[in-house]
């Protein structure tokens, strides 16, 4: 009986070559046989790195939603069906800070007229989170969609813009308040300079870019004793961090603006107020402290001379932002290069007539009608500026901002949510 062996390689040469067709049929059946083994190997390994790179992004997309709480079908949904415009000429717009007090106002505004909006926020603690929570709801209720998450965060904001092709920015997340960069100065670099930074790379790399409101402040006019503030008077003498990174801000938007032909317009907004308004502010504070009976510090600046502020009411920096936004003019860079120049704008956004901090008190007095306990303290070198005062001729010309609140008027709708919002006495006894 012939051994396998013999029958594959036989001994005899006449044998081999009367075997020579059948042993090659045989060969290309096994030739055939092993590429098919291999072409089935090649299928098999190129289903295998397939599911490993489909596992993969599974576990990469879950990982980063239970660690961002961000992304997904469902949460793309809800930030598409957020941008959608329901105007014709209406824009989509990403606010930064739209839990914020600002932002919430001018979010709720911009929705009413039809435009899309898709708000983001960090929801930081820096003042009573449940305030910012609150304010979501009630975006929510107004079918805006909050995202949280922080301007630092370029992959967020990368997916945002992948997700919607916003028209406009309204950038408000920042580290806010003068006093407090004292103690925590790392946060508003954190904020103000590196978030901006971040949001402008991810803006300028977006295709359409979008135009660019953002939120500067009085406080850039720092030690500029020359008044009413005009946008072409000196801005190089900040008296606070906070100030400094505003006008930090002002510098490398500018530079973004020059390099890329992204459309920048940068508000100055004058000590706003208002219902829903942020509880660090002297204003929400003094009646906080009066309400529970509590002495309130009113500081004062030299030779005993009354601090004054041109404070701004909330619903006139509202039309202020929609008139920016809606005057902005598009950006002009795509793939990274500007095609041509793109506008460039600062404008104050003020009350035009400055009120004396004691007669802030007095006012809330009257509308709390309660007594508040003075207690007057020379003002500390803490980064406060002795007064602001706005020039608004810029804005009024180029989209019409007329402020029409009084500071009387607008501290009584204040107090009228104040007390619907927190109650008489937030909770505390009055003594
Ligand atoms: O326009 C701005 O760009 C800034 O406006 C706001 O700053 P300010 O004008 O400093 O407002 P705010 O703190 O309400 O103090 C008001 C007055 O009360 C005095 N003040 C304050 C606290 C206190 O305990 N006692 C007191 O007398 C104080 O000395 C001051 O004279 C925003 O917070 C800031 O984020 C920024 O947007």
């Amino acid at each position: 009986m012939p051994s396998l062996e013999d029958e594959l390689f036989p001994s005899t040469p006449g044998k081999f070559k009367i075997d020579r067709a059948h042993t090659m049929n045989r060969q290309f059946h096994r030739c055939f046989a092993s590429t098919s083994t291999m072409f089935l190997w090649a299928l098999f390994l190129v289903a295998l790195t397939a599911s490993y790179l489909s596992f993969q992004s599974f576990v990469d997309s879950s990982s980063r939603y239970f660690t961002a709480s961000w992304g997904g079908i469902q949460w793309e949904k809800q930030v598409r069906n957020s941008a959608q415009i329901h105007r014709s000429g209406g824009m989509s717009v990403l606010v930064t800070g739209a839990a914020g007090f600002v932002g919430s106002h001018v979010s709720q505004a911009l929705k009413k007229r039809g435009d899309g909006v898709v708000g983001l926020d960090n929801f930081n603690n820096y003042y009573d989170p449940s305030l910012k929570k609150a304010r979501k709801l009630l975006l929510n209720n107004h079918g805006i969609f909050v995202v949280e998450g922080d301007v630092n965060d370029a992959r967020l904001l990368e997916k945002l813009f992948d997700v919607v092709a916003f028209t406009h920015v309204m950038h408000l997340a920042a580290q806010a308040g003068v006093r407090y960069a004292m103690e925590n100065p790392q946060s508003y670099v954190h904020s103000n300079i590196a978030g901006l930074v971040t949001l402008l790379e991810v803006c300028k790399s977006a295709n359409p870019q979008p135009a660019i409101v953002w939120a500067s402040s009085s406080s850039v006019y720092g030690l500029n004793d020359k008044v009413p503030f005009s946008e072409s008077d000196r801005t190089d003498q900040p008296a606070s961090l906070y100030a400094a990174t505003k006008k930090a801000g002002e510098e490398i938007t500018h530079t973004y603006n020059h390099i890329y032909g992204l459309s920048i317009t940068g508000l100055r907004f004058f000590t706003v107020y208002g219902p829903w308004g942020r509880p660090d502010m002297a204003y929400f504070s003094f009646t906080r402290n009066i309400l529970q009976g509590k002495p309130i510090t009113v500081y004062r600046g030299k030779d005993r001379v009354d601090l004054a502020r041109d404070f701004t009411y909330i619903d006139d920096v509202v039309k202020g932002c929609l008139g920016s936004l809606d005057t902005a003019g598009k950006s002009t860079g795509s793939g990274g290069k500007k095609r041509r120049p793109a506008p460039y704008r600062i404008f104050n956004l003020g009350n035009t007539s400055p009120v004396t901090v004691p007669t802030l008190v007095d006012i809330l007095e009257r509308h709390l009608k309660v007594k508040a306990k003075r207690n007057m303290v020379e003002m500390p070198g803490n980064g406060d500026v002795p007064f602001t005062h706005a020039n608004i001729s810029a804005a009024r010309r180029e989209f019409g901002y007329k402020p029409t609140t009084d500071l009387q008027t607008g501290l009584k709708k204040f107090v009228r949510w104040y007390l619907s919002y927190y109650g008489y006495n937030h909770g505390k006894p009055v003594n």
